[in-house]
């Protein structure tokens, strides 16, 4: 069973379309790479699969071999150069030298990467959805992984009831899904959407590892004034009302936006270089009005405000997962 190789397996869901779910997936996915552990992304919106265009790996197609498909390497383990951080020479002291840090491999498997042509629709039956789902939790040849992350469609379709079937049939399967992460936007028509979700999960068992509240306010970056465009706290009252923990807030982030129209992959903390593209320097962080982290930046190859609130969330989760 390809699922062996898997030490924890995390479904992220939403009761709602749009609020996310794929965007925290991949940051997340990105930043416990990046804290050494060895992550796949398993995409089974299959009537929407955006997780490759959110690794800026759309061209990319499976590998068949005998035993199933080979997922599609997002980037092998590697050990990051060092970089030099131009905070220091900045205000005339010696620039800091950070060293080598390892990152895990990151692999992914989804329906893009095998339908035909990008632009084609997928109009399945409920059947074919479920067997489509089944195979992906049979036939993926993973490596050995820390994390297997789940990007789910939205609500409680077939291809939840598949996926959760499927891996509750197996007791290894069933000790491996550590939970879920349940992504929200903070205005109460997304909440009661949501909230659909949470029940979903107190009936078949899944724990909730906690709730995101994404697009939380947009901050803007000349005067960190928080603008909270989406209404503000549903998800933490929600978290509270189900008794389940609450992750934090992300603002909107208009950088997270052109990275992704750009087809460039949104990925790690100031002064990393991956794939041989370096990443800008931050000029630096403050806090807005409302608490949240906005950061000052210069030309920047990744989304500074989501990346590093997903840098706290790998943290939280793996904590979570562990306890
Ligand atoms: N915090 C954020 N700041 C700015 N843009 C964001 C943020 N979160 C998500 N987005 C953008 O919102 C759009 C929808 O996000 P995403 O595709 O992750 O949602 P989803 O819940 O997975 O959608 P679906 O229901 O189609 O699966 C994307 O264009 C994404 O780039
Ligand atoms: S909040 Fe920011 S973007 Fe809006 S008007 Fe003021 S300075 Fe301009």
């Amino acid at each position: 069973m390809p699922l062996e190789n898997i030490s924890h397996i995390v479904l992220v869901l939403s009761g709602k379309g749009g609020v996310g779910k794929s965007s925290i997936t991949t940051q997340l996915a990105l930043a416990l790479s990046l804290q050494g552990k060895s992550v796949g992304v398993l995409d089974i919106d299959l009537t929407g699969p955006s997780i490759p265009r959110f690794f800026g790996i759309e061209q990319s197609r499976v590998k068949q071999a005998p035993g199933g498909w080979i997922p599609v390497e997002v980037h092998a383990e590697q050990t990051l150069p060092a970089t030099q951080h131009a905070d220091g020479a900045a205000n005339g002291t010696a620039p800091q030298q950070s060293y080598g840090t390892r990152v895990g491999a990151l692999s992914c498997m989804s329906l893009g990467f095998i339908l035909p042509n990008r632009g084609d629709a997928v109009i399945w039956r409920g059947p074919k959805k479920t067997a489509m789902v089944r195979q992906f939790l049979t036939d993926v040849l993973w490596p050995e992984l820390d994390f297997l992350l789940v990007d789910t469609p939205p609500g409680t379709s077939d291809e939840h009831i598949s996926l959760l079937e499927t891996l509750l049939k197996t007791t290894a399967a069933t000790a491996q899904l550590a939970g879920a992460v349940v992504v929200t936007t903070p205005q109460a028509i997304a909440i009661s959407d949501v909230k659909k979700e949470l029940n979903f999960c107190t009936k078949t068992g899944v724990r909730v590892l906690g709730v995101v509240e994404n697009m939380a306010g947009f901050v803007c970056p000349n005067c960190s004034e928080c603008c909270n465009v989406f209404s503000k706290g549903g998800g933490e009252v929600m978290a509270k009302d189900f008794n389940v923990p609450f992750l934090g807030s992300v603002p909107i982030d208009p950088a997270f936006v052109m990275l992704v129209e750009e087809g460039v992959r949104p990925t790690y903390p100031k002064g990393t270089v991956v794939g041989g593209k370096a990443l800008v320097e931050r000029e630096e962080s403050v806090e807005s009005k409302d608490g949240l982290l906005v950061d000052k930046y210069r030309e920047c190859s990744l989304a500074p405000v989501f990346g590093e609130f997903v840098a706290r969330l790998a943290g939280d989760v793996e904590a979570r997962v562990a306890a």
